[in-house]
């Protein structure tokens, strides 16, 4: 048990009276214990004792200033996007650091000392992911690759199959063995195929797609211009490869990592995400775009604008697949992948990549994929186990002093606190910094500047507790983050799914922490399934909200939106059409029977039939998304 699971034990937050009542495993707020006549700590003793040094120094932190600048700069820096650009000139060609595509041969940039430590750092730098004690354990998670003709897996980084240029990136990033989701992408891409892939949180996941994109692209080259883009007026975008992310912190963030990993290629990374100014990026584009991390949003403007052309991309990639096929994006990406200049699925690659699948998404992602491969590393949407995750029964009146409780529990490492709405999000930091807590926020109501400034201050540990709504859930990568909050639970289990999996990435461990009360009880059963599946303590008043709430049994009515545990074309109400050709792997055996059931496809064609509609130029990546 680490420290801070120690010390949450310790604070005996569900540890009140027992008596029988409804009431009698809730949180005893500090002013009542002594009443109740037995409750140890006080606020005041946190605040005179409870509290470290760690918060002392903090002088009036405040939420909105976050701290000016970002070490490794989400919009600036060397090669970036968005205003701070320094180092143009490598894109002139033959520039140490940037390689170039010459007469059909790929010619790698020189090296260029001072660009690898600002890309991939030193060893022990605190700012970098490093794997943590429990890496070698994703080799454990079940995986299972379903559908036909699936090819071997790889089981180490080597050169073949991987190009020698990124396999040489990949050594000074110092990852040394692929997660089971690279191992499984690198050959199903290279052999031409579309992948729909499912892994938990902090797997690797981003790896997954761009080592065999990358891979492919350094071996292959840049598709020839077509002619009219040769002749028109306007310079465009003219990408290789596409890869769409559903909010501005995870382009930028894929867009970090896409640096790395196309040093010394020719393959040139560009960024495009709403909030942050379009001329910058316009000019970005100009200069050479051959692999684009887009915001659904700002990329349908730039498509309006004439500033990008698809017309070349060869491979499509949708991160966070479930969340861009819901509802709030399903039209924008149909107008983006249909409604423009893209080559259509026979003649593309599409990946996609989530930790959550629900059946109805999987039912619409196939509009866009051309005989696939469905890879599941571990039950699709299940939780990694190196998250501990609590369940305290808080009542809504009492979670300010329960959250007091347990930030001041805390020792080194960073803390997430979800929320659910943007305003709830301010009072709550208000009400930190208030407390002499370096907190700050992120959601959407805030400018981007601000929501850039609030996560360079996090990341840099200037602010260590950073309040967020589901803006902040889904893909982000902050080494340290060693407990996420759900002070307000989400009603969706996938949301919590991805939420928790801020903590415990890379076999690192990490403790989740939410707070429970009846009103939560459409999340019950999602939530007692995991925690069970997850070998995680199931608090009694789980399992009492999901009796009272008659959600225990199997026909209780309540469906939870994740019923998916694999490839929907095996369920029995599917047909099959893709034969029976799986894999499953690893020590401990895959998922049962991988046979399909049979007949054809089924029925299911999407709702909606996109008119993306608006077209202003606003470029929110999620306007119809006012949750975040
Ligand atoms: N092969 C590897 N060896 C060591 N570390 C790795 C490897 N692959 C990825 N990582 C690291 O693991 C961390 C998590 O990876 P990544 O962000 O791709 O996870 P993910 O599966 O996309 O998570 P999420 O579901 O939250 O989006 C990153 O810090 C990344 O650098």
């Amino acid at each position: 048990m680490s420290d801070l699971e120690k010390q949450v034990q310790n604070l005996n937050i569900n540890e009140g009276e027992n008596d029988s009542n409804q009431n009698a495993s809730s949180y005893v707020p500090p002013h009542l214990r002594n009443k109740r006549g037995g409750q140890s700590r006080s606020f005041n003793d946190r605040s005179n004792a409870g509290q470290s040094s760690r918060f002392s120094n903090n002088g009036g932190f405040s939420r909105g200033n976050g701290g000016v600048g970002n070490n490794r700069g989400s919009r600036g820096g060397f090669y970036g996007n968005g205003g701070g650009r320094s180092n143009d000139s490598r894109f002139n060609g033959g520039h140490p650091g940037r390689g170039r595509w010459v007469n059909g041969e790929h010619v790698p940039g020189t090296k260029n000392e001072n660009l690898e430590i600002q890309l991939f750092g030193v060893a022990e730098d605190p700012s970098f992911q490093s794997s943590g004690i429990n890496f070698d354990s994703y080799d454990d998670i079940p995986v299972e690759a379903s559908g036909t003709d699936v090819p071997e897996a790889i089981t180490e980084f080597t050169s073949p199959p991987l190009d020698s240029l990124l396999l040489e990136n990949i050594h000074l990033a110092r990852f040394t063995k692929p997660t089971p989701v690279q191992k499984y992408s690198v050959p199903i891409v290279a052999q031409g195929r579309d992948l729909m892939a499912c892994a938990q949180t902090g797997s690797g996941k981003t790896g997954g797609f761009l080592f065999p994109v990358l891979s492919q692209s350094f071996k292959n080259g840049p598709a020839p211009v077509p002619e009219d883009l040769k002749r028109s007026f306007l310079r465009k975008g003219n990408p290789t490869a596409l890869v769409l992310a559903p909010t501005r912190e995870l382009a930028t963030q894929i867009y970090d990592e896409a640096k790395k990993f196309t040093y010394r290629s020719w393959v040139r990374p560009v960024v495009i995400y709403g909030g942050s100014d379009v001329g910058t990026q316009i000019r970005e584009l100009e200069r050479g775009c051959d692999l684009l991390v887009a915001t659904p949003g700002r990329l349908n403007d730039l498509l309006e604008r004439g500033r990008v052309s698809l017309a070349n991309v060869k491979y499509l990639v949708l991160d966070e697949a479930d969340r861009m096929l819901d509802m709030g994006f399903e039209p924008q990406i149909r107008h983006i992948v249909d409604g423009c200049d893209m080559p259509d699925a026979n003649n593309r690659q599409t990946l996609m990549f989530s930790a959550t699948f629900p059946d109805d998404i999987q039912h619409l992602a196939r509009d866009f994929l051309n005989d696939y491969i469905f890879l599941s590393v571990g039950r699709v949407g299940s939780t990694s186990e190196n998250i501990t995750q609590r369940i305290l029964y808080v009542e809504d009146m009492d979670k300010k002093s329960a959250l007091l409780d347990l930030l001041a529990a805390e020792n080194d490492g960073l803390t997430l606190i979800f929320v659910e709405t943007k305003r709830m999000a301010d009072e709550l930091t208000d009400f930190l910094i208030m407390q002499d807590f370096m907190a700050t926020a992120i959601h959407g109501d805030r400018t981007q500047i601000e929501r850039e400034r609030a996560l360079a201050a996090f990341k840099g540990g200037r602010a260590n507790v950073l309040v967020a709504t589901a803006v902040a859930a889904r893909g982000l990568d902050i080494p340290n983050v060693t407990h996420v909050i759900n002070y307000d639970l989400p009603t969706d289990i996938d949301d919590y799914v991805h939420r928790i999996g801020r903590t415990g990435r890379a076999g690192n461990t990490g403790v989740a922490t939410s707070f429970f009360n009846r009103g939560n009880r459409n999340v019950v059963k999602g939530l007692n399934d995991l925690l069970i599946e997850a070998n995680q303590e199931v608090p009694d008043f789980v399992t009492d909200v999901l009796r009272e709430s008659g959600r225990s049994g199997k026909s209780s009515g309540y469906s939870s939106r994740n019923n998916s545990s694999r490839d929907f074309r095996k369920s029995g109400s599917n047909t099959g059409g893709w034969g029976n050709n799986s894999r499953s792997s690893s020590s401990r055996g895959g998922w049962g029977a991988s046979k399909p059931a049979s007949g054809g496809w089924g029925e299911s064609r999407s709702s909606s039939n996109g008119g993306w509609g608006n077209s202003g130029t606003s470029g929110s990546s999620a306007n119809k998304s006012s949750w975040w």
